[in-house]
């Protein structure tokens, strides 16, 4: 009998079926972050001194400096996860020889990455980019108090929607686009209601265009705190919780923009009971939003659990926010997709129908025994078996080849 073989017949005297595991696995795509391949640095010619608080710190070598190098990259990194998977791209990842500003994008700006694409099977999400200029040093977009930044921003952001219902459309797969601005206060501020109402407005303006749900589904993303936006930030959970249920939008949560004794999993099926869709930012906050490349931890564990018992991948979209530049930026890609992956696998092994019975039979024993012997199951088994019948390599082989890679392309450089 072979090790797949002896794992399901185990997981079978548990009640699991493991082909229906495996087929609902490979079915679920993850949409990985454009911006760990360059330290979120982007493709712009003109930057500004802004970067919104967000920083990745590090020097390895081997950053994707330009859109050939970042897909060559991306290529490689998909070819080591199992499934077929989305790109999340963001809007200063353009790849033209024009140097458009913010509010002169257009989707011919990214057909290469289209092109890329449709020939790789991909879907793309995508967001529009409100950090990194000058028009954001301080710390203030769509809510700025000043009419022409505002603008400005609100510019940019109907032409991100443009291009992302475009995106869509030539991919027939819709695009997810996710809005999150830095705009924040680094000390207490006397007038919250003030930049609280023009960041609706502005949002409202930016948002006036429907779009075909076949196209395009707008999120918005909420955050606690950030570096230089302290004491407060103006589209807060409370913020974007209310106006995506009054807009009837998708719902970002991000697993860093939260208070660190906070259970992001928890939230889900909450808020699902009032938005339509969600978008997860699937991190790794250590202390803080530090986005580190997300382990096979109890966070993840919990967050898939949640996804896979309350139903909830149906309109759900997973996407992964981490940026680690201290070490290689196709493993980190690597390490984290697989490890939500994994963490999903494992929900989906989990005697989901003996532990919903004996919660609801209040026998907490029983759900607690169920709990932790469940875990002595042989999930990796099954994880080997799932990365054989995808062509991908696991254990040591996964290490040749990504450890391969970094010394072969990446760290020529
Ligand atoms: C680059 C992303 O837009 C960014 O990480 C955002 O999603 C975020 O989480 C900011 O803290
Ligand atoms: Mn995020």
């Amino acid at each position: 009998m072979s090790r797949y073989e002896d794992a399901r017949a185990q997981y079978a005297d548990w009640g699991v079926e493991t082909e229906a595991a495996l087929s609902a696995l490979a079915e679920i795509p993850i949409s990985l972050h454009c911006w760990q391949g360059d330290d979120v640095v982007g493709f712009e010619t003109r930057t500004g001194a802004s970067g919104g608080g967000i920083q990745a710190t590090g020097n390895h070598p081997g950053r994707a400096r330009n859109p050939q190098e970042l897909r060559a990259d991306l290529d490689f990194a998909y070819g080591q996860i199992p499934g077929t998977h989305r790109l999340n791209l963001h809007a200063f990842y353009l790849d033209t020889d024009a140097a458009p500003d913010r509010d002169a994008i257009e989707l011919t700006h990214f057909q290469s990455w289209i092109d890329w694409a449709k020939e790789k099977n991909h879907g793309i999400d995508f967001n529009p980019t409100f950090f990194a200029h000058a028009k954001a040093d301080d710390n203030l977009t769509l809510s700025h108090p000043d009419q022409g930044i505002r603008d400005f921003w609100i510019e940019h952001g109907k032409r991100a929607r443009e291009i992302a219902a475009g995106i869509g459309k030539a991919l027939g797969s819709a695009s997810v686009n996710n809005i999150w601005v830095p705009d924040g206060s680094k000390d207490t501020p006397v007038d919250r209601m003030a930049a609280r109402q023009r960041l609706e407005a502005a949002l409202d303006a930016m948002m006036a265009t429907g779009f075909a749900r076949a196209q395009l589904i707008d999120a918005v993303e909420s955050k606690l705190f950030g570096i230089g936006v302290e004491s407060m930030t103006v589209g807060s959970h409370e913020f974007y919780l209310g106006y995506a249920i009054r807009r009837e939008i998708a719902l970002c949560l991000d697993m860093g923009h939260f208070h660190p004794t906070e259970n992001v999993a928890d939230k889900l099926s909450a808020v699902w009971l009032s938005v339509p869709e969600l978008l997860l930012h699937v991190s790794r906050p250590v202390r803080w939003d530090s986005d580190h490349v997300i382990l096979l931890d109890d966070s993840i564990l919990q967050m898939a659990q949640e996804l896979v018992f309350a139903d909830l991948l149906k309109r759900t979209h997973i996407g992964l926010d981490f940026f680690d530049a201290t070490i290689s930026r196709t493993a980190a890609w690597v390490i984290g997709t697989r490890n939500m992956q994994k963490a999903l696998l494992r929900a989906l092994l989990l005697p989901q129908t003996r532990l919903k019975a004996a919660e609801a039979a209040l026998d907490f024993s029983a759900r607690l025994m169920i709990t932790e012997e469940a875990k002595d199951l042989p999930y990796g088994a099954i994880w080997q078996e799932f990365c054989a019948r995808q062509n991908v390599p696991d254990g040591l082989s996964l290490i040749s080849e990504l450890e391969r890679y970094q010394s072969k392309v990446a760290m020529r450089r």
